[in-house]
């Protein structure tokens, strides 16, 4: 069994952080809300996470420390500030917030938990509460120049806590305080790697499925792809892999994606089922009620080839973690994003069971697994691409007509990306029509046509993101050829925002 650190969400923009920078560490770990989790025996401590509310505020987010047993524990920031409240000491409101830089002024290097942080050592806070009176056996670790407890622990119990965040770059010695917690204090052994990931998977997989069939959607795109490959190494032919045309796919994407599995040994059949999406689609703009309704039509359209295959029981999907954070608020008081069609967007009732091997990893984690199941380069490094396509990139209502619009000018986009050598620098790139006409002047005549906007964005995992500084050069050239290819453009736009505060899709 692996070891695990259970992280308990009370609710702060940093947790997913907290997760990916103890998985650096080669060690699992799983996010659940603060009021309803597990201890079970393969977890090896549990880390408290930041939150928004004040401990000093009424009904603010509480639990019974009881639960945890002897267990170590590592409160960050609420965290902290819970166990200081709960055990008898003071935290006070105090009248400006702390947020940025701050440096350790003194470091008790006697305690296991900033062993090697060198004083003066940069943190980043993020807090309005400060820790003013320790309880009874409560010991300090640190302070820094504006608040007298930057770090403590309690007497005899492996439990500490910290005001400073760890987990965000900016506290530049912050891995090594993770480490010492998860590794030295926890004594978590560092052996989850995608070999043992896709070796334990595939071992569940035999177990779940046994000689049942599954039908998975199959979308070209890495999740799927790696979710494929997973599941047909547990079951080989009983997986049938469905690739849906929903008439929102990139040009030419239904014949390439058919083609690019060819050798991979999966059994995999293309269904066109384009008119049925339109006829579906027809009079809908709300991006909730299209994603909703695309989320629907997948399902039952796999329903369908899941009934001529007969005795099909699962439905397999390339879900992965951030689509379950940002679709359903699972951690505690996060707040539900957008319902991706895979998560959210699945109706309430479903005649088959859901498998999705992948929906605990991130997507640079999920590109690990797959090269270590030896899937092909080109398919890996793929952008990602979301599966209500262009339906969410059409700012409106969809039509036949604003599909053929967008994938021109899509395809100009990306085919220029590659052929500039930028696309492997780029996490995603892609085009949004907007809901807007703009007035131009084309050989003397007067045009009232569309506007499109741009986007490339860098991330490592999709939960935040930049927008990437394509040369000025390259966007004028892709401008160019799109207002003089593309019939019903006359307008480019290049979008420069980062996630947060925008998202990566405009629906
Ligand atoms: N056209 C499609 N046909 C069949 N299944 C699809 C299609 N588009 C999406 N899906 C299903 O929905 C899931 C989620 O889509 P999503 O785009 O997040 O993942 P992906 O396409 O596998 O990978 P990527 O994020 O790299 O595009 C997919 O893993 C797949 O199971
Ligand atoms: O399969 C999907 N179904 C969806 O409904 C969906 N919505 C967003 N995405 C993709 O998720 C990543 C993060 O997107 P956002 O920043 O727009 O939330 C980006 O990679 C998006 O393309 C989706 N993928
Ligand atoms: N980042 C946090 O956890 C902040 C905790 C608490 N809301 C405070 O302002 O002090
Ligand atoms: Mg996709």
């Amino acid at each position: 069994m692996q070891d695990k650190i259970l992280i308990l969400d009370f609710g702060s923009q940093y947790t997913q952080l907290i997760a990916r920078r103890v998985r650096e560490l080669n060690v699992y770990c799983e996010i659940h809300p603060f009021s309803k989790f597990e201890i079970t025996p393969d977890v090896k401590g549990v880390i408290l996470s930041g939150g928004p509310c004040s401990v000093l505020d009424e009904g603010s987010p509480d639990m019974d420390m009881e639960e945890l047993g002897e267990l170590p524990v590592l409160g960050i920031c609420y965290g902290a500030q819970l166990l200081v409240k709960k055990n008898g000491g003071t935290v006070a409101k105090s009248n400006h917030r702390e947020y940025g830089r701050a440096n350790l002024k003194t470091v008790d290097s006697h305690f296991d938990l900033l062993k090697e942080i060198e004083i003066g050592s940069q943190v980043w806070m993020s807090h309005g509460d400060t820790i003013t009176n320790l309880p009874d056996k409560f010991q300090l670790i640190s302070a820094t120049e504006s608040i007298p407890v930057a770090a403590y622990k309690i007497e005899g119990k492996p439990v500490y806590g910290i005001q400073f965040h760890p987990e965000v770059t900016h506290t530049t010695q912050g891995k090594i305080v993770l480490r010492n917690f998860v590794v030295h204090i926890c004594g978590a052994s560092q052996d989850w790697t995608p070999d043992i990931f896709v070796e334990e998977t595939v071992a569940n997989l035999k177990k779940q499925l046994g000689d049942d069939k599954v039908v998975l959607g199959l979308s070209g795109g890495v999740d799927s792809s790696v979710a494929a490959m997973l599941i047909h190494q547990a079951i080989g032919k009983n997986l049938y892999c469905i690739f849906v045309d929903n008439g929102l796919l990139r040009k030419d994407e239904f014949e390439g994606v058919l083609k690019s599995y060819e050798g991979l040994g999966l059994n995999v059949k293309g269904v066109d089922a384009k008119s049925r999406f339109y006829d579906e689609l027809k009079g809908a703009s709300d991006p909730e009620k299209k994603r909703k309704i695309i989320g629907r039509v997948f399902i039952e359209v796999f329903d369908e080839e899941a009934k001529s295959i007969k005795d099909v029981k699962w439905l397999g999907q390339g879900t992965i973690y951030p689509d379950v954070i940002e679709s359903v608020s699972v951690n505690g008081p996060s707040v539900t994003i957008k319902s991706h069609h895979n998560v959210g967007g699945l109706p309430a009732k479903m005649n088959l069971k859901v498998v999705e091997p992948l929906n605990t990893l991130f997507k640079d984690e999920v590109r690990n697994v797959g090269r270590s199941l030896e899937i092909p380069d080109f398919i890996l490094g793929r952008h990602p691409f979301p599966g209500p396509g262009l339906g969410i990139r059409i700012l409106s209502d969809i039509t036949p007509e604003k599909v053929r619009i967008l994938q021109d000018v899509d395809a100009i986009f990306i085919n220029g990306l590659k052929e500039e050598g930028l696309y492997d620098e780029v996490w995603q790139a892609g085009a949004m029509l907007l809901p807007v006409q703009s007035v131009g002047v084309m050989g003397d005549e007067r045009t009232y046509e569309n506007v499109v906007a741009l986007r490339a964005v860098a991330s490592l995992d999709g939960m935040t993101a930049d927008w990437v500084h394509l040369p000025y050069e390259f966007l004028g050239r892709i401008s160019n050829k799109i207002i003089n290819q593309v019939k019903g453009v006359n307008r480019v736009v290049y979008d420069i925002s980062s996630k947060p505060p925008a998202t990566i899709e405009w629906e």
